[in-house]
């Protein structure tokens, strides 16, 4: 089957992790190989050291890019819940795809920022309200949201496994699944 690299791209708390494992579950049980490549893991490893200043961001966002082309290159559904602020950034990851002949799907999780400073996952809301942080992005930092993704998730008016399954319904469209 062919590979393809679908990157969610969103604000804190938008719901793209949740949303990216239910897929995840979903295509494995459909026999597809399916990864998730977790923002807080990856800055944990690969990105150990990085922060959130726009350089560290655009060089997190293309080392993402990079690992998941390879996996989408070798047949693998790489899911990205990455935030992946700047325009530019997703460009370059997205041109990478195309150079390497590899599919690339863009998905905007279009939570308004009142609804993610509500659900407040980490608390990251909060802390930046109360002024132990500062730099977040939606709120205090940018969030370039593209122009024509190639899926807008509204994942305030809809459950979890709406959301998922809109994404699966791109995928077959596009006969990635
Ligand atoms: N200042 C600031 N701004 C935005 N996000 C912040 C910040 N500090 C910590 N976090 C948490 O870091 C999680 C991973 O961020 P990403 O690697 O996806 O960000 S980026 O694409 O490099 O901008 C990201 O995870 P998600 O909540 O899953 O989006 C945030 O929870
Ligand atoms: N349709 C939906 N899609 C995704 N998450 C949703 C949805 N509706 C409610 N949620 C909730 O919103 C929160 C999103 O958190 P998370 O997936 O960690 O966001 P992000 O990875 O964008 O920071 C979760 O608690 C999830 O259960």
């Amino acid at each position: 089957m062919t590979g393809a690299t679908v990157w969610l791209t969103g604000l804190p708390s938008a719901g793209k992790t949740t949303i990216a494992y239910a897929l995840a579950e979903r295509l494995r049980g459909e026999g597809r190989r399916a990864e998730v490549l977790d923002g807080d893991e990856i800055r944990e490893f690969l990105s150990a050291g990085l922060g959130f200043t726009r350089a560290d961001r655009h060089t997190n966002v293309q080392r993402i890019g990079f690992v998941a082309e390879l996996l989408a290159s070798n047949g693998v559904i790489a899911l990205v819940p990455v935030i992946a602020p700047y325009a530019d950034s997703r460009e370059a990851v997205r041109k990478r795809h195309q150079t390497e002949g590899s599919a690339y799907l863009e998905v905007h999780v279009a939570t308004p920022v009142e609804v993610c400073s509500e659900r407040d996952v980490k608390g990251l809301y909060a802390k930046q309200a109360a002024g132990e942080i500062s730099g977040l992005t939606g709120v205090d930092d940018p969030y370039e949201a593209p122009e024509s993704p190639d899926l807008r998730i509204e994942s305030h008016t809809q459950t979890v496994q709406e959301s998922a399954a809109a994404l699966h319904g791109l995928l077959v469209e596009r006969g990635l699944a």
